[in-house]
């Protein structure tokens, strides 16, 4: 498998579909790669693939090289902490149009999941993390009978599990853990996401969607809480309308010069990152995941 060389595969996982899976991929994987892990991410949702739009790449191309398709290259950057670089894989970056609809009966998407984890030239990688369709789809059975078959004992992490508060979102999330019980893939834990609304004006939170229902989950099923993130705004103005700042060519960063490759649309690949206030949560998150694997005498830090 062209994962050889990837330390660490986590999966991240939802019962229900628009509760941030993909938004916690990227951030994650922000975060990771800003804690010096070499961090990639593969994007299986086929039907909506979204991280090519989270990172406002949506004409990028992938490349194919001898060997294997080569990832598309981010790079994100802060004042103080330096230069955050990932390699992305996605259906998105395949497609001719952004919602170009794929229709495919679930053998073709068992056999273009199969590709993605067999022939990307991902190189060295400390982390991958795999952002999946919600539900427990045909994308979800390729995933996990590849992985637990080929995937070196200990190279699958496991599966952060993404819910909101509400009970509806809860019960089909439950599936997920079940899926995850039954398939043998190891939960790293359980994100509760959209958790409350902190006001910009007073800093007041107001649980518009309840709250706790990511906890108590966690605790029926015995695996770690990771914790809660509260719906901000202005994510939704960065992330997803691709409002993130970029940095001028030529800019230093943490002694470096960044800058200078231009993204397909104009913008440019290195962006600023932390101007919204839920990147010290997902950074928190992510030392959890480094940590977890750590304390099991699997990670690397
Ligand atoms: N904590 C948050 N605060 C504000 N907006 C958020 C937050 N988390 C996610 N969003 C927004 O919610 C929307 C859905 O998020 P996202 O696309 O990550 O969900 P998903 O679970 O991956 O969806 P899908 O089921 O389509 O794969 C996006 O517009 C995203 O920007
Ligand atoms: S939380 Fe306070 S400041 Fe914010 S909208 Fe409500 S009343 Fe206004």
């Amino acid at each position: 498998m062209s994962l050889d060389n990837v330390g660490q595969i986590v999966l991240v996982l939802s019962g229900k579909g628009g509760v941030g899976k993909s938004s916690i991929t990227t951030q994650l994987a922000l975060s990771l790669s800003l804690l010096n892990q070499k961090t990639g991410i593969l994007d299986i949702d086929l039907t909506g693939p979204s991280i090519p739009h989270l990172f406002s790449l949506s004409s990028a191309k992938v490349t194919q090289a001898p060997g294997g398709w080569l990832p598309v290259p981010i790079h994100a950057a802060n004042e103080n902490e330096g230069i955050a670089e990932l390699n992305c894989m996605s259906l998105g970056f395949l497609l001719r149009e952004r919602g170009d609809a794929v229709v495919w009966r679930g053998p073709k998407k068992t056999a273009m999941v199969r590709q993605f984890l067999n022939d990307v030239a991902w190189g060295s990688l400390d982390y991958l993390l795999v952002d999946t369709p919600p539900g427990t789809s045909d994308e979800h059975i390729a995933l996990a009978e590849t992985l637990l078959r080929s995937a070196r004992a200990g190279q699958l992490a496991g599966a952060v599990v993404v819910t909101t508060p509400q009970a509806v979102a809860t019960a089909d999330v439950r599936k997920e853990l079940n899926f995850c019980k039954k398939t043998g893939i190891p939960v790293l834990g359980v994100v509760e996401n959209m958790s409350g609304f902190v006001c910009p004006h007073c800093s007041e939170c107001t649980y518009i969607f309840s709250s706790g229902g990511g906890k108590a989950m966690a605790e029926e099923f015995g695996v770690r809480f990771l914790g809660t993130v509260p719906v901000d705004p202005q994510f939704v103005a960065l992330v997803e309308e691709g409002r993130r700042p970029v940095y001028p060519v030529g800019t230093r960063v943490a002694g470096r010069e960044v800058g200078g490759v231009e993204a397909p649309e104009g913008g440019l690949l290195v962006e600023k990152y932390r101007d919204c206030s839920l990147c010290p949560i997902f950074e928190g998150i992510a030392r959890e995941v480094i940590g977890i694997r750590t304390s099991a005498g699997n990670g690397k830090v």
